[in-house]
């Protein structure tokens, strides 16, 4: 990941008459970056995406994409930067190599460079093997590994992903996650929009949670943990005869714990695996298991909005 911003908005704000649906949000992104946005149904993520498009006219505030403005370089922004949708289209009739060579002619990509570049990139989203039969035969993860072998062969810089595992099941979901990873490593910056919880840990650097127009929180899902009050380290612990809420608060560095089906989560601010365990057996407890893992984005998010709703 380098230093350089490749997507830097500044107070950008967005209204639909008198409905304001972005409402002076920042977002600086670094290349290589993998961006979650976040937040409930109508909280502003769309909207932001299609200003970062140049698709629809921000308000007030100003964005720069690899340094341009979108709705003054659209073309150039368009060139560097590849969308795909929760659904993408194709021509179901054609094969999913005659899409691409269709979709090389649209981008102006020099006939000389296209068949060897389209064997690439269905290479490295792995349909080489299927790109010789028509789309409708795809399934839905296959679809969507033919949409971003289009980023691919356009040599997009920045991905906009809208729900881009809705629909598909847990091993092709895996995939493209991987694919993502893949994606990233190579330098090419991603912005995920998504409700999948799991999906958006999994892959992202850092997340963007938008409410109400706004972008609540953006940071990485420890600094979200820190910022509710938890702590970045979670400790499940089981263990009989014991009540480790009580137990817990004696111990530096812990910042809540609770009973969660059958178990307690024990969040901290450093690894505290061996003051519990000491605790526990100098109170004649049974330690079962003390498991250390990070902070879960599910239950950040839930408390974040159950907080912010107040
Ligand atoms: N073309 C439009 N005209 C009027 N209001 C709109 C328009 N597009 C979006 N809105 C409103 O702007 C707000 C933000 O909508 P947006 O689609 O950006 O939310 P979102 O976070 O993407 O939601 P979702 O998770 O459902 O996709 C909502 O209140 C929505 O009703």
């Amino acid at each position: 990941m380098s230093d350089e911003f490749v997507i830097e908005a500044r107070g950008l704000a967005k209204q639909y008459g008198p409905h304001v649906a972005v409402d002076g949000i920042d977002l600086q992104v670094r290349a290589g970056e993998v961006i979650g946005l976040l937040g409930p149904n109508g909280a502003g993520k769309t909207t932001t995406i299609l200003m970062l498009l140049g698709l629809t006219e921000a308000t007030r505030g100003s964005i720069l994409i690899l340094g341009k403005d979108p709705l003054r370089r659209p073309l150039e922004v368009k060139r560097d930067v590849g969308y795909l949708p929760d659904s993408v289209g194709f021509y179901e009739t054609m094969t999913g190599r005659e899409n691409l060579t269709y979709m090389a002619r649209l981008a102006a990509i020099p006939r000389g460079v296209v068949g060897e570049r389209i064997n690439s990139v269905l290479a490295s989203v792995h349909l080489l093997e299927v790109a010789d039969r028509p789309v409708a035969t795809y399934s839905r993860g296959m679809r969507q590994r033919l949409g971003i072998a289009e980023l691919l062969m356009r040599q997009c810089r920045i991905a906009i992903l809208d729900e881009p595992t809705s629909g598909l099941d847990p091993q092709s979901t895996q995939e493209l996650l991987d694919l993502i990873q893949k994606l990233s490593r190579g330098g090419m910056t991603i912005l995920l929009s998504s409700h999948m919880l799991d999906v958006v840990q999994t892959v992202c650097h850092r997340i963007a949670l938008f409410n109400k127009g706004r972008i609540g929180f953006f940071g990485t899902i420890e600094e979200l943990a820190a910022k509710i009050g938890g702590g970045t380290y979670v400790i499940d612990v089981e263990a009989e005869g014991i009540d480790l809420s009580a137990l817990a608060a004696t111990v530096d560095g812990v910042k809540n714990v609770m009973a969660v089906n059958g178990h307690w989560q024990c969040e901290a601010v450093r690894d505290v695996r061996p003051q519990l365990a000491q605790r526990i057996v100098a109170a004649g407890g049974a330690l079962r298991n003390l498991d250390l893992r990070r902070a879960r984005l599910d239950e950040a998010y839930g408390r974040y909005f159950r907080e912010v709703h107040q």
